[in-house]
């Protein structure tokens, strides 16, 4: 019996002996596999860490320069920051000549559209007479907002500033953009838009403002010419517009007419194409647009011949009788636009070149000018365009296919 005692005592520590190493063995083997895992990790964080930081402008397509895809004057912000307010003292100080001190805007803010990038107000700027301040318009990113949203506002006023002036453009003044609510500062173009300024056409209406509310066919020619004039200063630069029309012209008591809507231009700069959020209405778009084939000026250069269009008819929907979604096909059966009863001969043969389906075979936009400059030497100076109908905007929104919040018409006029 007591061999069998001895016998249990070795094996009880032979026990010992072999889970004792294999436990110490396992530890070991789980620290390595877990420094192991933490050296892989952070090699791999390394690797990714400037994407994940910055997300810049996609490379540029479709024949934009470098420059114009915003490398050129360092033109767009890089989203490195990770708080808004960090994102903002970085720009501020960047933006730092066209800041407008706060205290030199009136707290007296009028809204006067709810735009794609924030709400437009008009206000007073102090800058020197207290007795003469001075119009602006603002453009305002106002909180609850985001650092994306944050970066494609300073984006857009860098974008303006990129740009610089031109007669033709709608003008930025300057800038607040230490803290929220960011502000773009615009020159202000207070007798409206040119659509609104042709269904005024339509009524009794004399003058408002220093504007005389007749249209002739001179006057016409006038308009366009400044717009393409605006048109070529964007060429010029690389950039087309992207969504002509008279909604998108601002024009002053002279007639003088200033490009705006500048937000599809700006998409296309920052980010080398047009982005599938950004939606225009179709009845202004080129077929290759339509058929969502890279675009460029020739586009523009079809959307002015629909602007004649809108211009003649002071302001009709274009293709009254096709709805929105059937434009395509209804181009693709090489349809175009019937002459309207008021046009001439002459700018109907503008509008038609405009309308080529194949878009090397449209004038180029130093052509158009030139024709248009020859065309309002023999114009009509007297006879004013008269469409005795008054519009009624939510039926032009749904002829026209667009939304009718996005009309700047003001219904106390109607
Ligand atoms: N400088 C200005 N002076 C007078 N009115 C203006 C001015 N800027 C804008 N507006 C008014 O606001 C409307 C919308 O302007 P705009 O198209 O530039 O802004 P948006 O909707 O933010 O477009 P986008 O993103 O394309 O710039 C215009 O049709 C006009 O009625």
């Amino acid at each position: 019996m007591r061999w069998e005692k001895d016998f249990y005592v070795v094996r009880e520590q032979q026990y010992e002996i072999i889970i004792i190493p294999t436990i110490l063995v396992g530890i070991f083997l789980i620290l390595l596999a877990v420094i192991l895992w933490l050296f892989i990790r952070g090699q791999r964080a390394q690797q990714q860490s400037p994407g994940i930081r910055g997300i810049g402008p996609v490379p540029p397509s479709r024949g934009l320069s470098w420059e114009a895809a915003g490398h050129g004057g360092s033109v767009f912000v890089p989203l490195k920051e990770t708080s808004v307010e960090s994102l903002l003292r970085t720009t501020t100080h960047a933006l730092a000549k066209l800041q407008v001190p706060r205290e030199q805007l009136s707290e007296v803010l009028e809204q006067i559209h709810n735009g794609s990038c924030g709400t437009i107000y008009r206000t007073k700027m102090y800058t020197g007479d207290p007795a003469k301040p001075k119009s602006v318009v603002l453009k305002a990113l106002e909180e609850p907002t985001g650092l994306q949203e944050v970066q494609d506002f300073l984006g857009r006023v860098q974008f303006y500033q990129y740009l610089g002036k031109h007669r033709n453009l709608v003008q930025l003044e300057g800038c607040c953009t230490e803290k929220l609510p960011l502000y773009m500062v615009l020159e202000d173009v207070a007798q409206g838009d040119l659509l609104s300024f042709l269904w005024t056409c339509r009524r009794d209406v004399m003058t408002m403002d220093g504007l005389l509310y007749d249209l002739t066919e001179k006057q016409v020619y006038h308009i366009g010419r400044q717009v393409l004039m605006a048109l070529e200063f964007l060429q010029d630069k690389h950039l087309f517009h992207g969504d002509v029309a008279a909604r998108n012209i601002l024009i002053q008591s002279d007639l003088t007419a200033k490009l705006c809507g500048l937000g599809l231009a700006y998409e296309v700069h920052a980010r080398g194409a047009i982005p599938a959020t950004h939606s225009v209405p179709l009845k202004w778009l080129a077929p290759e647009r339509l058929l969502l084939r890279p675009a460029g000026i020739r586009g523009d250069v079809w959307s002015f011949g629909i602007l004649l269009y809108e211009m003649v008819t002071l302001g009709a929907p274009p293709y009254p009788e096709v709805p929105p979604t059937s434009i395509l096909q209804y181009l693709q059966r090489r349809k175009i636009m019937k002459r309207p009863s008021s046009c001439t001969h002459t700018m109907y043969g503008l509008m038609k070149s405009c309308w080529r389906w194949n878009e090397e075979s449209r004038p180029s936009l130093r052509e158009l000018r030139s024709r248009v400059e020859i065309a309002t030497r023999i114009a009509d100076d007297k006879a004013v365009f008269q469409v005795p109908e008054l519009v009624v905007p939510e039926l032009y929104a749904a002829v026209a296919g667009i939304s009718v919040d996005s009309l700047s018409y003001s219904y106390s006029i109607l």
